[in-house]
């Protein structure tokens, strides 16, 4: 609903004074309903309305936006906002992306709240779009010459540019991307802005992507060093949620920001539970995550997952086990995403299961779970992407999923990409290259370190802090006993396959990441203006989604208490069984019994229905190759316990994924036979051949066509088959293996942090 103004003299006096607080929570009230200031919302207000720069450093959803939305309501003149594109938003080659650019949803969904407060608010670029696809002509657009189009585009944004130029323009905020900010046309319309002594404020939101050292570098951003020379005696505010000490200075530095009032706020997020659990330990991770949504009832969740194939897998997994849920990433059409989404912000569906891509700008508050089923690339994307949790305050959940083989994985990608970089970079980016490797182990200590999972975030932003601010709200404070546990295990059910070459996998397999289209929507983000095919968010999209976005976020609080307090219960008897378990393992440690056994086979059943269009040429009954495989281990590890007869199960169920169909048919001897033209290389494996037919499989590919999906998950054409050792042999490489990790250990020990013994194996 529109609201009159209030008068402004009554908030703002004479320039350079500081203001009152009175007047400002007055217009917090009156225009967006909230009784008081949050934070250091108030002293950065403050101080950009007293002339002043301020760089802000707030937690994610801590409510940044307002500290310059009511700069904006308490002084005349426009504030120029600039926040970024969502990764690589770009469909078109630079100079047309300026204008085609899709904008970020946060702007576009900013602009329309803020309108419909009656604030009067732009966004320059894809409003031009929008109105296109409203008049019909976006297809016409589309089809046009590029300097028709420029024309066009241009005669287009003459309205908003005709606003600016009015003589008394009523824009309190204007929403730009710092591509446009570069251009040298809109610069001089800034210019002349600015000399009519229009510009009360330069607000630039998610300021660390201006600094290399940041987890979400922008080239772009760098551009906007010359704003503050450009635009003299403006103050400037600094807005982000995630930045290391160092990279606050880079961003300070860069920004020229002069004397700027620093303000940071913790980074705690008191209303998220932290949580890892080990994929390795589990009997089925998939099952386990399936159970632990399934407390929620409708409740919202994110599900992240490093690839577009693992999302959706993971999305047909949830759907078969009951739980409303979709996939989301660059890989769909853009139809398809804006129904997903639709659907989720309306609570159609409970779970989208999603690239990293997915999230910037959707402003949806109730997210009560967010699941990475893979492990983070930096600490500061975790934090970035658990902090969509509880925007609303509210108790929520932040549940990763630890494997290692995960873990080596990324720590290849991250190692490619930094040589990757450095062969076409100066000596002096070096170090930002090998940056990503060590941000990386920071998210590996996370996982693999006992002690307060929250005081290593914390820590890792530079905050001191301790154990007990944690209050018993991550696994590690609440449930000590059973993390180091988990821990201990994790060491010894993983230690011998450091030395049995699994790592191969990857190391071996490098010509199968050469399509980084997988793995470019989490990494490869400094190379915006290569009009890349990731984007994630094009045109329509955007003006749909975040038109659903200001529609339809509806919160469902009063039901949260009782579904928190469901999982609380659920949560008490994951540990009580947990630790009934570990009594009734120390009674008979070795024990592996039937269930396990039998949820093992479905769980290779599974893992080979979903690899099974790479085996199309093998003659086998899943079933029993299921059974062959388990029975395997079994064998194997009958007599050495549990936790080894799991991390061999894990092993294999990985290796399912890599496998070539000769390794598989070797592996399971007489229970399958190659198909005549299955002798050649692997080549032709993706062409589905008649005598594989198998109505299990074929019901398989009916789900996965009417799901759109793609079965793009990369095949490692010539990995290593992870040897099933006799249990003499595995003994041995263990005890090798303990000599050179007791060794390993001693050496670290002068770097091991808080004094914490290191459980890294
Ligand atoms: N003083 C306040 N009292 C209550 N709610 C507030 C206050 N200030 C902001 N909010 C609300 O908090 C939510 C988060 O705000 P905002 O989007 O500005 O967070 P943010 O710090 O920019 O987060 P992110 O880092 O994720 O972008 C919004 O719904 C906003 O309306
Ligand atoms: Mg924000």
């Amino acid at each position: 609903m529109s609201k009159s103004k209030l008068p402004l003299q009554n908030v703002c006096g004479a320039e350079k004074q500081v203001i009152k607080k009175e007047g400002l929570v007055k217009l917090l009230r009156w225009h967006f309903g909230y009784s008081d200031f949050r934070g250091k919302q108030l002293e950065a207000i403050q101080a950009v309305l007293s002339g002043r720069d301020c760089f802000c450093l707030m937690p994610t959803g801590g409510g940044k936006s307002m500290c310059y939305q009511i700069p904006a309501l308490a002084k005349q003149g426009i504030v120029l906002v600039v926040s970024p594109l969502i990764g690589h938003d770009l469909i078109l080659t630079a100079p047309f992306a300026l204008f085609f650019c899709f904008q970020p949803l946060c702007q576009e969904n900013q602009v329309m709240a803020l309108k419909e407060k009656g604030i009067a608010a732009e966004y320059l670029s894809s409003t031009q779009t929008a109105k296109a696809k409203n008049e019909g002509t976006y297809e016409l657009w589309l089809s046009m010459d590029l300097s028709s189009l420029a024309v066009l585009i241009m005669g287009s944004l003459l309205s908003i540019y005709e606003k600016l130029d009015s003589g008394k323009p009523s824009l309190r905020l204007l929403y730009v991307t710092p591509e446009l900010i570069a251009t040298a046309g809109f610069m001089a319309k800034l210019d002349k802005i600015h000399g009519r002594g229009l510009l009360s404020l330069i607000a630039i939101d998610e300021a660390h992507c201006v600094s290399t050292w940041g987890h979400d570098f922008r080239p772009s951003y760098r551009k906007l060093s010359s704003l503050r020379n450009h635009l003299p005696g403006i103050p400037v505010l600094a807005l982000t949620a995630t930045a290391v000490p160092k990279v606050q200075e880079d961003v300070m530095r860069s920004l020229c920001l002069r004397n700027p009032l620093v303000l940071k706020s913790s980074f705690n997020r008191p209303n998220i539970y932290y949580e890892v659990r080990y994929k390795d330990l589990l009997d089925d991770p998939y099952s386990d995550l399936c159970n632990y949504l399934k407390f929620y009832g409708n409740n919202c969740a994110i599900v992240y997952c490093l690839e577009r194939s693992a999302c959706d897998e993971m999305a047909l997994h949830l759907s078969n086990n009951g739980i409303s849920c979709a996939a989301y990433h660059a890989g769909l059409n853009s139809k398809l995403r804006s129904s997903v989404l639709d659907d989720w912000i309306s609570s159609k569906t409970q779970v989208v299961v999603a690239t990293v891509a997915f999230g910037m700008g959707i402003d949806r508050k109730d997210v009560r779970v967010v699941c990475h089923f893979n492990i983070p690339k930096s600490m500061e994307s975790f934090y970035q992407e658990s902090g969509r949790a509880g925007r609303d305050q509210l108790p929520s959940r932040s549940l990763l999923y630890y494997g290692v083989d995960d873990r080596r994985k990324m720590e290849f990608i991250l190692g490619k990409a930094a040589n990757k970089k450095l062969q076409h970079s100066s000596n002096s980016e070096e170090d930002t290259s090998k940056k990503s490797l060590v941000d990386f182990s920071q998210m590996v200590g996370y996982c693999e370190e006992s002690g307060c999972r929250r005081k290593k975030i914390l820590e890792s932003f530079g905050e001191e802090v301790t154990s007990s601010l944690c209050a018993k709200s991550c696994d590690a404070c609440k449930h000590p006993n059973v993390v180091s546990k988990n821990l201990e295990e994790l060491t010894s059910a993983t230690a011998f396959r450091h030395r049995n070459g699994s790592s191969q996998i990857y190391m071996s397999s490098a010509s199968a990441f050469n399509d980084v289209e997988q793995f470019s929507e989490f990494w490869n983000r400094d190379d915006e203006a290569s009009g890349s095919e990731e984007d994630i968010s094009d045109s329509d999209d955007a003006v749909e989604i975040a038109k659903s976005v200001a529609r339809k976020s509806k919160s469902s609080g009063h039901r949260i208490s009782d579904r928190m307090e469901s999982l609380q219960r659920a949560e008490e008897n994951y540990y009580r069984t947990n630790n009934n378990q570990e009594k009734a393992n120390k009674s008979d440690k070795k024990f592996i019994s039937e269930t396990l056994r039998e949820s093992s086979k479905q769980r290779l059943l599974n893992a080979l229905k979903q690899n099974q269009h790479r085996f199309s040429n093998l003659q086998v009954d899943l079933v029993t190759s299921a059974a062959t495989l388990e029975n395997e281990c079994h064998k194997k590890y009958e007599k050495s316990g549990k936790s080894f007869y799991l991390s061999q199960m894990a092993s294999t169920v990985r290796w399912l994924s890599t496998a070539t169909p000769e390794q598989l048919h070797d592996r399971l001897g007489t229970t399958a036979k190659m198909s005549p033209e299955a002798t050649g290389p692997a080549s032709n494996l993706s062409s589905p051949s008649p005598s594989s037919f198998d109505p299990e499989i074929t019901q398989v590919r009916e789900e996965k066509a009417t799901s759109s999906m793609k079965s793009a998950s990369p095949v490692f054409t010539d990995t290593v088959a992870p040897p099933v050792l006799s249990f003499s042999e595995f003994v041995n490489r263990r005890k090798d293996n303990q000599i050179s990790t007791s060794k390993r250990q001693s050496s670290d020990d002068g770097v091991t942090q808080g004094g914490e013994k290191k459980t890294k194996c």
